[in-house]
């Protein structure tokens, strides 16, 4: 099985505690507030290795969770940070958020990072809450929860250009010629069954890549065959090259071939029907091969067709001489640019069935409240008459006694009379 697409799930770091403490020194009988915040959670981090094809490590593990932040400590110091998770996924991995099919990023590079769960933020010891008026405060922030969520990757490989045919034409063999790269290659159909791709050098330093891709038969779009599973690493080649099986044994006439592949390429994506393509006219060396040339060539006249033999080598300098400059000309693949479809709101409610559910940038500093405390309690208050929270509950319809749905945390509506 080739691993291209699947759901995972991602949990950063908690935020450390911030803690609670006094200063203890000889002959000071009562020293200031000395609490130190806590370290951040850990981020969970996904960067592109060019070393990766697939993303069957995720097949086995569902499950990442980054470290959390160490707690503060006395005498102001300050917690650990957590650990950052950094998991690794082949280039050309789109990223979305699963819940709600937003792309969060789309890695084409090699060594590209981006953060899919932001590790929470380490609560402020009781040092950082001293004023005037409370010179030795009793309470110190939690630490933030880290963000938590379902992401889906899926893989869209990256290639300059990709070998399309049907089964059998030699997509493979052709690959094996021209680069280091060893797929599999039998005289029977559907021998390759997951992408490989092969660096094909030009010239001293010129390269290109190329893509060798399990074999298309008619209704592959509708998932014949190893199917549309595998359309979707066409998607980002800039040229198409069409392998067609030229001798009298081929399993299906040339121009025929030609025809059900470019029908399932359509099918699948009407832009890949625009997609510049050159035809590969293989195994030259076999009987039939030269009838069967002069008929394509009569009836393709908008193609360039060349002709070679992957088994003998014959023409094969032409066709990559002829790839590398069409190349030049092309456009880069096309990427998905990340998609922000909502804006950060500050604080927000939304009603939930009876649950009251406070969302946004501010609702997370609620959550590093230590709400057992009195005099936490009582700071937070202040904090909750600024945000306007009552207000807006009411609003949302909340009455005294609803509940309230914070991150993870619930509470019960009580506001003052
Ligand atoms: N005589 C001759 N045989 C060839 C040539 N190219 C490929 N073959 C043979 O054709 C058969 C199929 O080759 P592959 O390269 O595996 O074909 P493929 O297109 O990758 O096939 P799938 O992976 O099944 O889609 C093998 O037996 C090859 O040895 C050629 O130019 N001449
Ligand atoms: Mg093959």
């Amino acid at each position: 099985m080739f691993y291209d697409h699947l759901k995972i799930y991602v949990k950063a770091g908690d935020g450390g505690n911030g803690c609670v403490a006094f200063r203890r020194e000889k002959y000071v009988p009562f020293g200031g507030p000395a609490g130190g915040d806590g370290g951040r959670g850990g981020h969970v981090i996904l960067k592109a290795d060019a070393r990766l094809r697939t993303l069957i490590d995720f097949h086995f593990k569902k499950h990442f969770k980054a470290e959390r932040g160490g707690h503060g400590q006395g005498n102001c110091r300050t917690g650990r940070d957590g650990e950052d998770l950094i998991l690794r996924v082949p280039v050309g991995t789109v990223v979305r958020d699963a819940a709600t099919g937003e792309i969060i990023a789309d890695l084409v590079k090699d060594g590209q990072e981006v953060i899919v769960a932001r590790g929470g933020r380490g609560g402020r010891g009781n040092a950082r809450f001293a004023t005037p008026t409370n010179q030795a405060p009793r309470f110190a922030e939690k630490g933030e929860p880290g963000e938590e969520r379902w992401i889906e990757l899926e893989l869209k490989l990256l290639a300059d250009a990709g070998l399309v045919g049907l089964p059998n034409a030699g997509k493979s063999t052709l690959l094996s010629r021209v680069s280091a790269a060893r797929p599999k290659i039998a005289d029977y159909p559907f021998t390759t069954l997951e992408p490989c791709l092969g660096v094909v050098r030009v010239e001293e330093g010129e390269s290109f890549v190329l893509a060798d891709l399990p074999g298309l038969i008619e209704g592959a779009h509708v998932g014949a065959g190893l199917g549309h599973r595998f359309l979707r690493h066409v998607e980002r080649t800039r040229l198409l090259v069409h392998v067609l099986d030229m001798s009298e044994m081929a399993a299906m006439d040339p121009l025929k071939a030609f025809e059900v592949v470019n029908r399932e390429l359509m099918l699948y994506d009407p832009e890949l029907a625009e997609r510049p393509q050159i035809i590969a006219a293989n195994k030259m060396d076999l009987p039939g091969s030269e009838e069967n040339l002069k008929r394509l060539k009569e009836s393709l006249k908008d193609y360039e067709i060349f002709p070679i033999s992957a088994a003998t080598g014959q023409g094969i300098e032409a066709l990559i001489r002829r790839i590398a400059a069409l190349l030049k000309e092309l456009p880069p693949p096309k990427t998905f640019a990340p998609e922000h479809r909502k804006e950060r709101v500050e604080l927000e409610v939304r009603r939930e069935g009876e649950v009251f559910v406070v969302e946004g940038e501010l609702s997370r500093r609620l959550l590093m409240i230590d709400w057992e405390n009195p005099e936490a309690r009582r700071a937070a208050e202040e904090l909750l008459r600024r945000l306007g929270l009552e207000r807006k509950l009411r609003e949302a319809g909340a009455r005294p006694g609803a509940v309230i749905r914070i991150g993870r945390q619930e509470f019960t509506f009580q506001p003052e009379e």
